[in-house]
Formats: structure tokens, sequence, C-alpha cells
């Protein structure tokens, strides 16, 4: 008999919610984890680090009450770098210890060491200063995530040149930032600095903002970027980057378009690999592609049936949203556990961009595309009493009904708690709800959540020909 029913290899969103899973069926799980802490990307060096010095940025900087009151200024500050990182540090410690005690509550063994896969069964687990220890699995969960790409042309070792790990421990706030690439990191990272009022230029390859999203909210977020003094330059990449030893002295990057920039510190985020080196899943037949990901099935199993990759290390979407879910999936597929093996069929994105951006189902381009007959109702959150009350005078809620049977199809939202208002109209298109849903629904008021009802009777005042 195998030492453990399953043996998960990483301890981010996917590993610790596949472990708990298989845990509450019964099942003897081990999560190996190479770091001395839990929780990977997501709880140490991604999402909740990236999410507090958001929150942070915007306190500091007194972004929020720029709206609200003439004086910019007033609860500005200058912010030293410790003040920046304080709560981050806070947050994550303990969203780790929520991890551990999870984990131990259900009875899941925690090894410390970096796994590997010997045969098809055994994960060997290496860890300095100790014995070997192997651990044999009648499934197996692989769930290493993913790390920073790092292209060749910088030099990662200048401690003014970052990735999206690095940036967390900057030594000092950047006087002037260039952010190389501006994909949902890039994007996110390039508001923060930005509020807290530090020069930023965003160099993107390609032309266009985000090019997943609505077109009109794309084009909105690029205006308010804009607005919060970031310079975007799309269309090109970085082609020769030049850091003197002297910290005082710029770096220079020479772009593909001839132009010259010159900057106190880089942060490097063009996109992330698949933690999948010394794993050992080649050897055994399992598929990885070219930036590491390992190749699945619609159950997320491997080449081989008893070995299951979920989270990051198999690519899109790759957010701890999604890596939790698939997780629940594998696990339940592997032991027969019932319940809807398949993702939800529309996912939400929440983009923590300053303003924040949300949305779930689908563009506007996509069912122009698909030839599907809609009408779109908007609400401006200036016309929204709590816009008004927040000072937010640039939120949108959309909302894309079909034309005949009024069926919602796609809801997209800019503003103050997007992510979290994206949900109504999530629930809304996972039910097949139509506008009748938001006509009669007695929202709170004042909230942000009413330009539902506002946007629905928008879209149903042009149907009827309304002025
Ligand atoms: C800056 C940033 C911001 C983000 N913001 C968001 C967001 O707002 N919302 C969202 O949904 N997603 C966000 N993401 C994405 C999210 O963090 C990831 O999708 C998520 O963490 C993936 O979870 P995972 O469990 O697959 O991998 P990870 O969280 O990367 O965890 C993998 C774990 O495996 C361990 N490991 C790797 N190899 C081995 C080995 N050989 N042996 C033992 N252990 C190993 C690692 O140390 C790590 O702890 C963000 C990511 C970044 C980088
Ligand atoms: N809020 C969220 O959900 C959230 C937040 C952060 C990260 N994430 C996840 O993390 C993952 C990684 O994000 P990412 O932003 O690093 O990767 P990405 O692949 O999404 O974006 C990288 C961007 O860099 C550009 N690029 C690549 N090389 C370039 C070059 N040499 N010069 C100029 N531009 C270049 C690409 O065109 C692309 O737009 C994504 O899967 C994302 O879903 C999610």
């Amino acid at each position: 008999m195998a030492d453990f029913d399953l043996v998960v290899i990483g301890s981010g969103p996917a590993g610790e919610w596949g472990a708990v899973q298989a845990a509450l069926a019964g099942k003897r799980v081990a999560v190996v984890e190479r770091e001395p802490v839990l929780g990977g990307t997501a709880a140490n060096t991604g999402t909740l680090p990236s999410k507090t010095l958001r929150e942070t940025a915007l306190h500091l900087s007194g972004f929020r009450a720029r709206g609200l009151y003439s004086v910019e200024t007033t609860l500005r500050h200058e912010a030293t770098v410790s003040d920046f990182l304080f709560r981050e540090r806070r947050v994550k410690d303990i969203e780790r210890e929520r991890i551990a005690r999870n984990l131990q509550r259900h009875q899941v063994e925690i090894i410390q060491g970096t796994g590997a896969l010997v045969d098809a069964n055994t994960v060997v687990v290496r860890r300095q200063d100790s014995p070997e220890r192997r651990l044999t699995g009648g499934t197996i969960l692989v769930a290493t995530g993913s790390s920073p790409y790092r292209p060749q042309l910088y030099p990662f070792e200048d401690p003014r040149i970052h990735d999206s790990d690095e940036v967390l421990e900057l030594e000092r706030l950047p006087r002037s930032l260039v952010v190389v690439g501006a994909g949902v990191i890039g994007c996110e990272y390039a508001c923060m600095f930005a509020a807290m009022g530090i020069p930023v230029t965003l160099v993107e390859a390609r032309e266009e903002l985000l090019p997943f999203l609505d077109d009109e909210f794309s084009a909105l977020l690029g205006q308010r970027m804009e607005a919060l003094g970031i310079q975007l330059r799309f269309g090109q990449v970085v082609e020769q980057v030049d850091a003197p030893r002297d910290a005082d002295t710029p770096i220079r990057m020479m772009l593909s378009s001839g132009a010259v920039l010159e900057t106190d510190q880089v942060l490097v985020a063009s996109g992330r690999t698949a933690n999948t080196a010394g794993l050992g899943l080649e050897a055994l037949g399992v598929k990885v592609g070219p930036r590491g990901q390992v190749e699945v099935g619609p159950t997320y199993q491997t080449a081989l049936p008893h070995i299951y990759a979920v989270g990051d290390v198999i690519g899109f979407p790759a957010l701890a949203s999604t890596s939790m879910d698939q997780a629940r999936i594998a696990v339940e597929h592997a032991f027969d556990l019932g319940g809807v093996r398949t993702m939800a069929p529309v996912l939400p994105y929440g983009i923590y961009t300053i303003p924040e951006v949300s949305m779930a189902g689908e563009t506007e381009e996509a069912l122009r595309k698909l030839n599907v007959p809609y009408v779109a109702g908007r609400a401006a959150f200036a016309t929204n009493p709590r816009g008004q009350i927040l000072g937010d005078t640039h939120g949108l809620l959309k909302l894309l009904f079909h034309r005949e049977s009024l069926k919602l199809l796609g809801v997209h939202v800019m503003g103050p708690q997007a992510s979290e208002l994206v949900h109504v109209g999530l629930t809304a298109l996972l039910t097949g709800s139509t506008a009748r849903l938001f006509v009669e629904t007695c929202f709170n008021y004042p909230t942000l959540s009413e330009a539902y009802k506002a946007a629905t009777f928008d879209a149903l005042d042009q149907l009827s020909g309304c002025p």
C-alpha cells in the first residue's frame, strides 16, 4: 500500500485546496513544499502582496481623497519603503498561518523540501541538511505553480532591475520606473507606483491594453492610467539595457522605435514560466510546453492518469481563483467523489489597476463576431448617488443583453470595488437570468450595485426607443 492516497507537490492555492478536498473525503494526504513558508505565489509573492501594496499606495498617497476634496495633497506625505511594505508583510504572515492551520486541522502532513518524481508513484523530497525522504502516493497532484519569466536581456543581478518577486524586496522607492510588459502584473504595478507619485513608463509589445477586455473598457482604462501620469508606449520592445553600477546614474533602455528611456529602476513583467524544471515529469512521459506548462486533459490528468496537474503549472488562465477550482475538480475525479467535474462555464476576471476593472461573460466585440443581436446598457458612477459620495466620477457598469430574449450575456465594471460588484452579474450569467432580474431586485440604496438597475433601464430605454 502507498504511504499516502494523495501526494501534493506545492502549497499554493491549488495545492492547499486539492489537499483539503481529499482530506475531507478521508484520504491520507501529504503536501510537499520547497519554500520554508506555505502559500505559494498567491500568499507570498503575487496576489495578496500586490493587492495589499495597492491598498497601501492608495492610502499613503491620499489618492482616495482626490475626488472628494479640491486639495489633492491633504493626506499625502513622503512614504518610505518600510511604510510601503509594512502591511504587505502583515497580510502575508496571517495568510501563511491560516494555510498551516487549515492543513493541520485536516490532518494533512506538511513536508518541507523540493519534490521530484523518481517513478510514477514515488516523490523524493530533498532538503538541505536533511536526509532525503521518499513518499509513495496512489495519486499525485502537481501544483508547483509558476515563476517570473526572466528575459536574458536584463541584468537581474543589478539591484535596480526587478522581476515581480523582487519588487517586494525594494531597498528604496524608485525615483522613476519603467515597467516592461502591460499584462495584468505590469498594469497593476504601474498604477500602484504612479499613485505614489512616481513617474512610470509602461512599455508593451502589443498595440493595445489588455486585449481580452471589452474594447471600451480597455480604452477607458488606458485613459485613466494616462491621467494617473503613466506614459504608455505600445507596439515597442526593449532592445538594449545599459545599467551603470553607479545607482545615481540612470539606467538607459533602447526601444525598437529608436526611443531611449532613462529611468531609476525597472520592473520586468513579461510573463511567467511554469515550475516543472527538475520535477522528473518528462522522463515519465508527461509532456511539457515551451514555458514548462504541463499538458493535461479536461479533468486535469496528465499522460499518466493518476498524475494530475493544476494551477499555474498548466498555464492559462493562471489565476488563484481558477487554480483552487481546478484542484477541486482533479481531486473529485481522482477519488470519484461526485460533484460537478468541470469548471464553471463563466469565469470572472478582476484586475486591480487604479481604477479596478472586472468582467464576466462576453465582450461587445465577441458578440459582434458571433452575430449575436445585443443591446448595451450603461450606468456611470458619476450619476449614481454612492459614486458621488465616494467621489468617483469615472466608474462605469455596462451590461450586455440579448436583444430579443433580454438574457444577460456580459458584464463589465470599472471603478471602486469592481471585482466585488461583478459577482452580481456573474451570478445572473450563471443562472441564465434576464433583464427582469435587475428590474425586480430591490437593491440597497445608495449603493454602487444599484447601477445594475440603472444599466438595465438604459438598455430597456434604448429598446423602447426612449431618447
Ligand atoms: C504579482 C501577481 C499578482 C497576482 N494577482 C492575482 C489576482 O489578483 N487574482 C488571482 O486570481 N490571481 C493572481 N495572480 C496569480 C496567482 O498568484 C496564481 O495563479 C496562483 O498563485 C497559482 O496557484 P498555484 O497553487 O498553481 O501556484 P503557486 O501559488 O505558485 O504555488 C506553487 C507552490 O509550489 C511550490 N513548489 C514549486 N516547485 C516545487 C517542488 N519541486 N517541490 C515542492 N514545492 C514546489 C512553490 O514553492 C509554491 O509554494 C497573481 C500573480 C502574480 C505574480
Ligand atoms: N488580477 C489578476 O487576476 C492578476 C494579477 C496579476 C497577475 N495575474 C496572472 O499572472 C499571470 C502573469 O502575468 P504577466 O502580466 O506577467 O504576464 P502576461 O503574459 O499576461 O503579460 C505579459 C505582457 O508582456 C508583454 N511583453 C512580453 N515581452 C515583452 C517585451 N520584450 N517588451 C514589451 N512587452 C513585452 C506581452 O505582450 C504581454 O502583454 C497572468 O496569467 C495573470 O492572469 C493575474
